[in-house]
């Protein structure tokens, strides 16, 4: 049951002729380093020429990569099961270990104990495995509770409750443009997630701009050309260039443009890597060169597969670029959704997306009680 780690198939597949970034120009360090004495360059739409004059003005200044810009027809989209659902299904795995445990089974500790493993199983953890039967226990006193359908109901509204908080959708009005960066470990579901939010706040009417900042990852770029060309947005990248300054030149552009949302990519990295972790700290002071309030949301990426590690990749990330709100990709086809409980529990931060599937309308706000509904497979699913 926990052993499911798939990883799965990327949009498109990986370029024959893809190679990994110069090593010794390249490194996200130096890519830093350089990105932060880097000029600020004036609010232009008309990007090549401006990289042209920024070299033209200092000799000493290595000739700036160039910038491309691709935009691409409206994608078709076909009929698909609702948002309810695929979220239902997507749980189905979590919701294993609990759907055996209730029925007409009489209250116990026996039940209680069990409960508390399949919790702990489903990656709740400790605290939140310990506050739930704790409070589970009390109402079972308390409500005189009989059957374990109805300690069921009562775990259902405690967990609700419990996620309530994490539940604060992303408002990008207060800002235009509104800059999100976006970060997380390799392989989490950046780059999708990000061609999954750009049709989103489309779809609320706003325009978007991607800036494809992975420039360690050789495919990203094109795999985020590639989700900018599924939702018909533009997306700013460069031949050669590093993550600090194609955001810079992202966030010039969207202002220049009078776009609504510009949403950054970063290269992934773990964060035990402590100079990458050091090099998207620079990432997020050099945005904060092109516009003073950004950025205005530091998203992170984490995959529902990883269960507790969420946690320390939290406080990782937290700590090295401040953090402002949670995606959390993947919990179809995982047994560890409990892991967002242990999020509320021990690292409350806005959980503000949730993915489940690789199809462009897969990733939507956390609201809790959807959630605890389709957990537990009650409610009526729409
Ligand atoms: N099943 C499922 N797959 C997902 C979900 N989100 C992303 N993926 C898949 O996860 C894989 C990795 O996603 P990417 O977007 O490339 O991850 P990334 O974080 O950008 O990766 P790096 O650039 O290597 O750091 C891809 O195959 C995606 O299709 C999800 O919610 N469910």
């Amino acid at each position: 049951m926990f052993g499911f780690l798939k990883k799965s198939r990327k949009p498109e597949p990986e370029p024959e002729s893809a190679s990994p970034v110069d090593a010794a120009s390249d490194t996200p360090e130096t890519e830093a380093l350089a990105a932060e004495t880097r000029p600020s360059a004036d609010a232009s739409p008309a990007l090549v020429p401006e990289a042209a004059a920024e070299s033209q003005a200092d000799p000493a200044v290595e000739p700036q990569p160039t910038t491309s810009e691709v935009q691409a027809p409206a994608p078709v989209e076909a009929a698909r099961p609702s948002w309810g659902e695929r979220l239902r299904a997507g749980l189905s795995r979590t919701r294993g270990g609990l759907a055996g445990l209730f029925g007409l089974r009489k209250i116990d500790e026996e039940l209680l104990e069990d409960l508390e493993t399949t919790l702990l199983m489903a990656d709740c953890g400790v605290e939140a495995t310990q506050y739930l039967t704790d409070a589970l226990r009390a109402r079972w006193k308390r409500d005189r509770l009989e059957t374990a359908d109805q300690l069921r109901d009562a775990l259902a509204e405690l967990m609700a409750d419990l996620l309530a908080p994490l539940e604060a959708p992303l408002d990008v009005s207060a800002h235009q443009p509104f800059i999100v960066m976006i970060a997380g470990v390799n392989g989490a579901g950046k780059t999708t997630s990000i061609g999954k939010l750009a049709k989103y706040f489309q779809a609320q009417g706003r325009s978007v701009l991607l800036a494809a900042g992975d420039t360690f990852r050789a495919a990203a770029r094109e795999q985020l050309e590639t989700w900018g060309a599924r939702n018909n947005v533009t997306v700013i990248a460069q031949d050669k260039g590093d993550s600090a300054a194609v955001i810079f030149d992202a966030v010039n552009a969207a202002r220049a443009r009078g776009i609504d949302v510009v949403l950054a990519d970063t290269a992934g990295r773990l964060p035990t890597q402590l100079h990458l972790m050091e090099e998207i700290a620079k990432v997020r002071r050099v945005i904060a060169k092109a516009e003073a309030s950004a950025p205005h949301e530091v998203l992170l990426v984490l995959d529902a597969n990883i269960g507790q590690n969420a946690l320390a990749q939290v406080k990782a990330f937290d700590a090295a670029i401040g953090v402002s709100g949670l995606v959390l990709t993947k919990l179809d086809g995982t047994a560890k959704g409990g892991i967002v409980a242990a999020i509320a529990r021990q690292h409350p931060k806005p959980l503000r997306f949730i993915g489940v599937g690789e199809g462009i309308d897969d990733l939507r706000p956390f609201a809790a009680r959807e959630f605890v509904d389709a957990l537990f497979a009650r409610g009526s699913v729409k």
